[in-house]
């Protein structure tokens, strides 16, 4: 099948959550670690690299993604590239676990309960409590939003029901004109898309991870069903990226 179009996904650089081994999810706006900085001046190095231009980029509305895509287009000096912003490709919502520190959860819960929390397509971590002050319904970018349909805790399947509709409505009939689309955005927004792309089972998501700041390139037919996929680094590169961030079993 010949490749039609090409799409880019990128996984923000490493953000204060990460780096401390926190989970980060929909209500934390973690800022870029200085590391996470740099990480994502190197993925607008590999993208110039590789000779990629876009016409159209989306992100979420969380700073470490948003700042991520700015990184990208100082490095590829296209300021002018037009952005959509929206909750919809934010991270997964990680319920009452937003916050806590993924180490002393796998040894509160067990490390086989917080991999399912964290890969399972669709089991919910805990809810967390509308009256918590994690809740985000007062801040910002939620504000003009129906409180009900602010998540409390998601699957990656409410992840995948709450983002696709954007995909189908915005994102995929752009591709469809012809525009070169960039997608910035989290760990789980993508897995979720990379999901619904290349048809993966409920099983086989639980073993993608998506490493932090390493271009992922799609070759995508007419009906956007993805021919190949690369990342725009080498195997080694990936691999320890991975091995940063992912669920052990998943990057040995
Ligand atoms: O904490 C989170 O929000 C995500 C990464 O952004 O972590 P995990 O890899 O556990 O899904």
């Amino acid at each position: 099948m010949e490749a039609r179009y090409t799409l880019v996904l990128l996984r923000h650089g490493e953000s204060h959550y990460t780096q401390k081994n926190l989970f980060c999810g929909f209500g934390n706006d973690a800022d870029l670690s200085d590391i996470g900085v740099r990480e994502a001046a190197l993925a607008g190095q590999r993208i110039l690299k590789a000779g990629l231009e876009f016409d159209l980029a989306f992100t979420s509305v969380l700073k470490r993604a948003v700042k991520t895509l700015f990184l990208v287009q100082e490095t590829l000096d296209c300021h002018w590239l037009p952005v959509v912003r929206t909750w919809r490709l934010n991270e997964r919502h990680y319920g009452d676990l937003q916050g806590l520190s993924k180490t002393e959860t796998a040894k509160k819960y067990g490390e086989a309960q917080v991999k399912t929390w964290r890969r399972s397509y669709d089991v919910r971590p805990p809810v967390l409590d509308k009256k918590d002050p994690r809740f985000c319904s007062s801040m910002a970018p939620y504000r003009d939003l129906d409180p009900s349909i602010i998540p409390v805790c998601e699957s990656l399947k409410d992840t995948m029901e709450r983002m696709l509709p954007f995909w189908h409505d915005e994102i995929a009939p752009k591709i469809k004109t012809g525009k070169r689309v960039l997608i910035i955005a989290h760990g789980n927004s993508l897995r979720g898309l990379m999901k619904y792309l290349k048809r993966l089972s409920d099983e086989e998501i639980t073993k993608l991870e998506i490493p932090q700041a390493i271009p992922l390139v799609l070759e995508l037919s007419e009906n956007l069903q993805p021919i190949r996929d690369y990342y725009l680094a080498s195997e080694e590169e990936v691999k320890t990226a991975k091995a940063k961030v992912g669920v052990k079993d998943n990057v040995k």
